[in-house]
């Protein structure tokens, strides 16, 4: 069930912010889309949950045109979290995650022992049992980040669309949910993270984009990705590599 986007162009304002990309995602796989500020990763993320019209190409998920999938059916195959998520009815955190199943069931029925399940799976996953009674607004930003992202792993999606899921998130919790997003892989879904952390990319990533001025850079195998002078081409920046060749910090802005 490969996601597949062909020829991919995308307008906002009409202003061109994704030109022309080409990417085959495969189940079983963590790709991580990595470029500079306003290279067009939202949008191409946004674009492969079906949630931005292409001006060109198309999106499709297992031959099938995912702008033309039904609604209920996209949730359930297409799990997506957004940059900086904010929530607006302050709930209880365990409501929030409940959202998650709203996808697998009919309206108004009540939630399955799937459904309580899933949920408990997820809130174990996040670390967020202790959370579940809190009120959301009541949160921090990274406690908050980890209930969102337990909304979407209740959800079991087929695919597992994430923006920066790592972002407000201390280092404890940063490695751990990277685990648990390989692990979602491992487990035989499609993971794609939109990463800013080169290094946190090179730990977790099996495939890496890079996208430059809504365009692709270079895209594989994030060992034959995550080079040097690849990454120096892309970022404008200098890096050092750690012991093992992938772990990369940037060291130097490129100027000129
Ligand atoms: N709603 C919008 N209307 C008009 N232009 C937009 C809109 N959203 C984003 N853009 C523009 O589209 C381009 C790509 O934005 P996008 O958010 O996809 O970049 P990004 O790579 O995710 O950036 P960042 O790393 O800063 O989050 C940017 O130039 C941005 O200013």
């Amino acid at each position: 069930m490969d996601l597949i986007a062909t020829g991919l162009s995308v307008d906002l304002a009409a202003r061109r912010v994704l030109t022309d990309v080409g990417l085959t995602l495969s189940p079983g796989r963590v790709t991580a889309i990595l470029g500079p500020n306003g290279a067009g990763k939202s949008t191409l993320l946004k674009a492969l949950a079906g949630l931005v019209t292409p001006a060109a190409g198309s999106v499709t998920l297992a031959g099938a045109p995912v702008a033309g999938l039904p609604p209920r059916d996209r949730a359930r195959r297409i799990g997506y979290l957004p940059q900086d998520a904010a929530v607006h009815w302050n709930v209880a955190a365990r409501e929030i995650v409940a959202l998650g199943r709203v996808p697998h069931r009919a309206p108004f029925a009540a939630p399955s022992p799937a459904d309580h399940a899933a949920i408990e799976a997820a809130l174990a996953a996040t670390e967020t049992i202790a959370l579940v009674d809190r009120p959301v607004a009541q949160l921090s930003g990274g406690e908050r980040a980890r209930v969102l992202l337990a909304r979407v792993l209740a959800g079991q999606p087929d695919w597992l669309l994430a923006d920066e899921p790592l972002a407000s998130l201390d280092p404890a919790h940063q490695v751990d949910i990277l685990d648990r997003l390989r692990g979602v892989a491992v487990a035989g879904r499609g993971v794609v993270l939109v990463l800013h952390d080169l290094a946190q990319a090179a730990r977790v990533a099996d495939d890496v984009l890079l996208l430059r001025d809504g365009a692709v850079v270079a895209a594989g195998p994030a060992a034959d990705v995550l080079t040097p002078s690849t990454v120096a081409r892309v970022f404008d920046v200098r890096v050092a590599t750690l012991p093992g060749g992938r772990m990369m910090v940037p060291i130097g802005r490129i100027v000129g």
